[in-house]
């Protein structure tokens, strides 16, 4: 055969070899349920819209049935806010979580699927009740290779996500080898794998001969109590530590960030929050504990008004459905379909928060105290979810880690204006927080000043 012979056929193998990709990838889109099935739906917003801030507020307000969201991807639904409870309370069977996050974050590649729920487990039940001081053995929690990790996994793995975004779904299994963040996600869960793979082997080791040995309280002890034989695993545990992080240190960070610029461009705060502080210490011998901390009802306030404000993305309660799902006035969701609600709206109502454009510090402060039943106070609290309290989401997957994060942020900042002044450089104010596709950060690039109390 001649040389031109050989490509000519070369070409016509590749030719074919799409082809068939392409109807597969056809096949697949028309089945998977993304796109057609939505078409009948009313858009909200348009193609490529770098933000649809504008657009889920407007519908928050005014649409009273499904819409149909053009993301980047592939459509997604917008489900009014009547439909909140009666959607975030379904099981997981019917409206996943795991499916969503896998297929919109092509979890299989970036890790930010959701494998089991063990590890959710180990937070609402473990982390909570023991206020956990570390998740990993003090050493490793030290080790800068891990801390490094955990911190920067989260933001490759968001990169990682990008690069996939721009190659189809079919092609993911072979390209995902080849992107460079998508490789250094692999190396980072190989490296979590080494640095726990001892730690457990001596842990296993003990538990087999030594008979005294009792399993330190930390998130990897937990997650083999729930998980059982599987949780032995250093390839399953240094994934589950990783989706830890991914869930736990940003959005804390974020916070705490946006509270702290919210108390230092509001005038009074600091003082007030200081004397809380200081006069909880001295009513509990010098000591915080779980209790002194609830009683923080301060911190509370400005937390939870801060957020209500900045919440991390203007959506909530994004899954995918594993049936047609049929809402209360009789319209479908289709199955295999990605909905979610409007947050960052939900969350200025006015019906519901009296001028919701002002940060006012007290505002949940005077809401308890306004309640006759001292047990509706509760709905007041940082921690609380529901329809217009997205901030941890709400229903069957509300962020498990929420008490454990309302107690952390009230220490760091507690300790913080105890012993340090902040205030922003001359002329400079509270800073605008950046807006992503639908996320809202703080802007870390903001220069505060800070200064040892006297
Ligand atoms: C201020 C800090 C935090 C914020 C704003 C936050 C926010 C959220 C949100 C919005 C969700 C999704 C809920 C839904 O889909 O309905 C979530 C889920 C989750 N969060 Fe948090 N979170 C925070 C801190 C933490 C911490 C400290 C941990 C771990 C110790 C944690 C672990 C999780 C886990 C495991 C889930 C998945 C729950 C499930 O799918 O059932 N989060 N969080």
């Amino acid at each position: 055969m001649s040389q031109l012979d050989v490509a000519t056929l070369f070409t016509a193998n590749i030719i074919r070899a799409l082809l068939v990709a392409g109807v597969v990838a056809l096949v697949w889109g028309r089945f998977s349920g993304h796109g057609l099935k939505l078409s009948h739906l009313p858009l909200l917003g348009q193609k490529g819209q770098a933000n649809f801030y504008k657009a889920l507020e407007d519908a928050y307000y005014n649409c009273k049935s499904l819409r149909r969201i053009p993301m980047r991807r592939h459509d997604i639904v917008w489900v009014p806010p009547k439909f909140i409870s009666e959607v975030s309370a379904l099981p997981e069977s019917k409206v996943s979580v795991a499916l969503d996050s896998a297929t919109r974050f092509h979890g299989k590649y970036t890790g930010l699927g959701i494998i089991d729920f063990h590890f959710v487990d180990v937070i609402r039940i473990h982390v909570t009740r023991n206020l956990a001081k570390m998740f990993v053995p003090e050493d490793l929690a030290k080790n800068s290779v891990w801390v490094d990790l955990m911190i920067n996994y989260t933001v490759v793995s968001m990169q990682a996500v990008e690069e996939l975004h721009s190659y189809p779904m079919w092609t993911h299994p072979v390209v995902a080898r080849f992107l460079p963040k998508c490789r250094v996600i692999t190396d980072y869960r190989r490296r979590a794998r080494d640095l726990l793979r001892p730690i457990l082997e001596e842990r296993r080791r003990l538990v087999d001969t030594d008979p005294t040995f009792v399993m330190p309280p930390d998130t990897l002890s937990w997650i083999i109590k729930e998980k059982g034989e599987g949780g032995w695993d250093p390839d399953y545990q240094a994934r589950v530590q990783i989706l830890i992080g991914v869930g736990s240190i940003h959005t804390t960070t974020n916070a705490l960030s946006n509270t702290l610029f919210d108390i230092i461009s509001t005038p009074g705060v600091t003082d007030e929050l200081r004397t809380e502080y200081i006069d909880t210490l001295a009513a509990n011998g010098g000591k915080m504990n779980k209790i002194a901390l609830n009683s923080l009802v301060k911190f509370d306030s400005v937390m939870r008004e801060s957020q209500r404000l900045n919440p991390s993305h203007a959506i909530a309660i994004g899954r995918m459905t594993t049936a047609d799902l049929k809402l209360s006035d009789g319209e479908v969701v289709p199955r295999n379909t990605h909905f979610l609600f409007s947050s960052a709206a939900a969350n200025k109502d006015p019906s519901v928060y009296a001028s919701p454009d002002v940060f006012d510090p007290w505002r949940f402060v005077k809401l308890r105290e306004a309640e006759t039943n001292k047990a509706d106070e509760g709905k007041w609290q940082f921690v609380a979810t529901g329809p217009n309290s997205l901030g941890f989401g709400h229903g069957t997957h509300a962020c498990p880690g929420r008490f454990f994060a309302s107690n952390e942020m009230r220490l760091i900042l507690g300790n913080l204006l105890l012993r340090y002044e902040f205030k922003f450089g001359d002329g400079i104010g509270r800073p605008r927080s950046l807006l992503g596709e639908t996320t809202i950060l703080p802007d870390t690039k903001t220069k505060v000043l800070i200064k040892s109390c006297k």
